[in-house]
């Protein structure tokens, strides 16, 4: 006697599903159908086979997807100041077609350059408070006396022509989508490889003053530690934002082939 084997019982398997088959095909050839003979594989012609296979069957071959499109993604963006999300996010939408990134509302003003419905939806003071009033903000904060917040229309808007959705977000905007969302969508943790990368980085923006880096600086200490209540983490290294976009392309690519699709409601 002899033990049975890993590969013995996958070949038994694959009899026990031949037989499974042939009884099949056997039951469904005793019923009022025509018997169909299959041509030998070797001899036969493609759409022969083809059609013999079918009619064996029973039924037309369907050309219905397997599996469903994948539905629409939101993914939130977020990572402290400095780290590289408007780049990630810059160089995203123009690898990536089909992605819809959020513009933010402000009731600040118009700084010269900036877009009206590119940079931001500019509105005034009173009109950012009746969108809150009516439930019109997904999310929004008070930010050193201006409102920001993120209108739920232009996002139902695009999800329903089947873009994926973009948001960048603070941590603590994450934080609060995480509440509202849950696990409905896609959160993503933007950190650069060290704290003295992120710095190096920051002052080489030249965007900020010496007190401004400070509260940066100190502000990203805090927000590293809240890396653990998200889904992803990828980490921006220096001269490798190319690959940072792949990696978030991945994300995307392996949340659409979830069999567990997330469904999110706004
Ligand atoms: N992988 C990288 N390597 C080198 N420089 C980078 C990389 N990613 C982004 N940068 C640069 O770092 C600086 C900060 O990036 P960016 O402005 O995109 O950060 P941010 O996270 O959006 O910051 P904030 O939250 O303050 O707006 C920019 O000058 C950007 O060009």
């Amino acid at each position: 006697m002899r033990l049975l084997h890993k590969s013995d019982s996958s070949v038994i398997r694959f009899l026990d599903s031949v037989a499974l088959w042939q009884n099949l095909i056997q039951s469904m050839s005793g019923s009022s159908r025509p018997v169909v003979s299959i041509p030998d594989v070797d001899k036969a012609n493609k759409v022969e086979l083809y059609r013999a296979l079918e009619s064996s069957l029973g039924s037309p071959f369907s050309s219905q997807p397997f599996v469903p499109n994948a539905s629409p993604l939101i993914i939130v963006i977020s990572g402290p100041s400095g780290v590289g999300k408007d780049a990630v996010i810059k160089r995203l939408r123009e690898v990536r077609t089909n992605i819809h990134f959020v513009v933010t509302a402000t009731s600040r003003g118009m700084r010269p350059g900036e877009i009206d419905g590119k940079d931001y939806f500019f509105v005034s003071k009173e009109r950012f408070l009746s969108m809150i009033e009516r439930g019109e903000l997904l999310e929004y904060a008070l930010v050193y006396g201006d409102y920001k917040g993120i209108p739920k229309q232009q996002i139902r808007d695009y999800m329903a022509q089947g873009c994926d959705i973009v948001l960048r977000v603070d941590i603590q905007g994450a934080e609060t989508l995480r509440k509202i969302l849950g696990n409905s969508v896609v959160f993503v943790f933007l950190v650069a490889e060290s704290e003295s990368a992120l710095v190096q980085r920051l002052i080489d923006r030249k965007t900020e003053t010496k007190e401004s880096l400070l509260v940066r600086i100190a502000t990203a200490r805090e927000e590293v530690k809240h890396v653990k209540r998200f889904d992803y983490v990828v980490v921006n290294a220096e001269g490798e934002l190319e690959n940072s976009v792949k990696l978030v392309e991945s994300i995307i690519d392996a949340e659409k082939a979830k069999v567990q699709q997330r469904r999110v409601i706004i």
